[in-house]
């Protein structure tokens, strides 16, 4: 069984105009509300792939009503730990550029991380946990880290997508992958990647450091894979980028539910970048019939 854990979910308010201009009262074209968090969205993807998986994190208030309706209403199994707060809205701007302006997040007890925390004792060997977003500021920020013990106690495996120090913090652990996007790549080694050399490089330093695999997403430019002995390489489909929000999210999500199954890292890839362009050319999360339109033009090469 797979899980996904959204610790900070969120309503996602996505907005259309055709410019923002800032200091005026600017009418919106279209808006739209979707229930949203990294976590969320891979159950989602894995859900239109047909892999039987579970979406955990902290849901709370109107806002968490809203997203828990959503989540019965797309018939996605979840068990979100009640929380008194209000769960976050993120606000997304599409206009001439596109903004994100993403809440810290709601308050969380400790009787209800406690009751959050208990989940992880139903872990079973071989399940696995894929960790996605960012930790609300009232749980410590060692939270994942502490988490992945309990995965790791129950002998589960599990996926991380975060950034920064919590992501070097893991790798040491064994992730089955990681993926970062190649600004979060640079950034984690304090450097500017201007090739594709130099991108597997660094994709290699983090299989170095214990990942088991490093899928490194790079938007319009498509993905590069990293493995112990190989690197594979695939630029992106061409299509008309409707809300590239969940992009990565839907990448993780092809692939690890993928990898599950077949234990077959270029397949794996492949429905990882379908996803990907997939959701990247849909107004919301990608459906199935999306990602099956846009597989047969994923071509991964080594490189
Ligand atoms: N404009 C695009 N055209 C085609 N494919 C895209 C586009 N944007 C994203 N993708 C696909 O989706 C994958 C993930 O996108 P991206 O690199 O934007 O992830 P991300 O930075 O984690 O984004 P997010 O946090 O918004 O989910 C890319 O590697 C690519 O395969
Ligand atoms: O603030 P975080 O947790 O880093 O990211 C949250 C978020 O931007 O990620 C998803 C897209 O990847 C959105 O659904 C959501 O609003």
């Amino acid at each position: 069984m797979i899980y996904t854990v959204t610790l900070n979910p969120s309503i996602d308010y996505v907005v259309q105009l055709p410019k923002l201009n800032l200091d005026e009262v600017n009418r919106l074209e279209t808006s739209y509300k979707f229930p949203g968090g990294k976590g969320i969205n891979v159950s989602r993807i894995l859900r239109e792939l047909g892999y039987a998986n579970q979406a955990w994190g902290f849901l709370g208030g109107f806002t968490g009503e809203f997203v828990s309706d959503k989540l019965n209403q797309l018939n996605l199994d979840s068990h979100f730990t009640k929380i008194a707060d209000d769960t976050r809205i993120n606000v997304k701007l599409k206009a001439d550029q596109e903004t994100e302006l993403n809440a810290a997040g709601p308050k969380i007890t400790k009787a209800e991380k406690q009751v959050f925390v208990s989940q992880f004792d139903e872990l079973k060997e071989n399940d696995v946990v894929i960790f996605s977003g960012s930790v609300p500021s009232s749980l410590p920020k060692t939270f994942y880290f502490d988490l992945i013990q309990k995965v790791k106690e129950r002998h589960a495996e599990y996926a991380v997508d975060t950034a920064g120090e919590a992501l070097k913090k893991t790798l040491p652990t064994h992730p089955v992958v990681v993926k970062p996007n190649n600004h979060e790549l640079a950034d984690l080694f304090g450097v500017e990647l201007n090739s594709l050399a130099e991108i597997k490089k660094y994709g290699q330093k983090l299989i170095a450091m214990g990942a088991q695999n490093v899928m490194i997403s790079m938007a319009g430019d498509g993905g590069m894979l990293v493995t112990k002995d190989h690197c594979y390489r695939s630029a992106a489909p061409k299509g008309t980028v409707q809300n590239s929000v969940g992009a990565g999210d839907s990448m993780l999500a092809g692939f690890t539910g993928t990898f599950d199954a077949t234990h077959d890292p270029v397949e794996s890839f492949r429905y990882g970048l379908a996803c990907g362009s997939a959701t990247a050319f849909s107004a919301d999360i990608a459906t199935k019939a999306k990602i099956d339109e846009i597989l047969p033009q994923i071509k991964i090469e080594e490189f």
